[in-house]
């Protein structure tokens, strides 16, 4: 299979997660940082995802599956341990909501990259389906690779752009300049500490294309 990807907004959008295990818990997890409303089908949960949902990050029905739990939901999770359940999860998804079956079976909307987070700064790896066990492992070679000086110091990259597509209109120049501020010892200032040296960089990088 050829999977297309994308990041997807969720923000107020309605997702439902069929089961309460802990795979139910891995899908819960990393979907918190959005803003999707999080609906748990579950007669039983494990005790992280009780906790979730007491911090109101999800709300739980303590049932089995019906098809109109799955109404109006634009992303659907089938991840009980019942193969019979997850067919009928399949069975009432319409054609528009996007399913995802953690037990690979029948239809395939999506499937889940393993994700490291940095602030705004995404990695992702995936393995098609072919072996989770590499991608688990692939996910743990980024998040060493690219630590969490990365979420500081791309949020000081989306703010310097800002800076530099304001200052320089001139298309050439401006990719000039942004390609110098990626080239930069920016991140080592920033594992030093040292923001004031970052800021004073991108000052005279101003100022050389404001008296250019
Ligand atoms: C197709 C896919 C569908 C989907 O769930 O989206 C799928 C399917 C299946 N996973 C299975 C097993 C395991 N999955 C993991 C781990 C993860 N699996 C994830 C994604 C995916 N798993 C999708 C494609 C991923 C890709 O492209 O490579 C990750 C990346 C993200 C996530 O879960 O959201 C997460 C990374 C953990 C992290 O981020 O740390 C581990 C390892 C571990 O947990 O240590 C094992 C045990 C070892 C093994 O089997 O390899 C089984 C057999 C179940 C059984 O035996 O009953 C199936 C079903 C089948 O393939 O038949
Ligand atoms: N994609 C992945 O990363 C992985 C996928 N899997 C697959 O995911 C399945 C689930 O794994 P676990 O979460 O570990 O299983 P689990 O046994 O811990 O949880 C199953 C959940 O399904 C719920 N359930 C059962 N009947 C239900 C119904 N009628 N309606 C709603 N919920 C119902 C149970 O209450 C329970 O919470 C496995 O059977 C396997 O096929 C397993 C490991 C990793």
């Amino acid at each position: 299979m050829s999977y297309y990807p994308i990041c997807l907004n969720l923000d107020y959008k309605k997702v439902v997660i069929v089961g309460g295990g802990h795979v139910a818990r891995q899908k819960l997890q990393s979907l918190l940082p959005t803003k999707a409303e999080i609906v748990i089908i579950s007669p039983v949960i494990v005790p992280e995802i009780e906790a979730y949902i007491q911090q109101g990050a999800a709300t739980w029905y303590e049932k089995h599956f019906e098809a109109s739990d799955l109404d109006g939901a634009a992303l659907i999770f089938a991840v009980t341990n019942l193969e019979e359940i997850n067919d009928a999860v399949e069975q009432a998804t319409q054609h528009w909501q996007l399913l995802s079956r953690a037990d690979a079976k029948g239809r395939v909307d999506f499937i889940n990259p393993a994700v490291v987070r940095r602030g705004d700064f995404l990695l992702t790896a995936s393995t098609s389906g072919a072996s989770p066990t590499l991608t688990r492992k692939v996910k743990e070679e980024l998040s060493a690779a690219y630590d969490e000086a990365y979420e500081q110091y791309v949020a000081f990259l989306k703010q310097a752009r800002f800076e530099l597509m304001d200052t320089i209109q001139e298309p050439t120049i401006r990719k000039q300049a942004l390609q110098t501020l990626v080239s930069s010892e920016i991140l080592e200032w920033i594992r030093e500490g040292n923001t004031k040296k970052c800021e004073e960089f991108l000052q005279q990088l101003l100022q050389k294309e404001i008296t250019r």
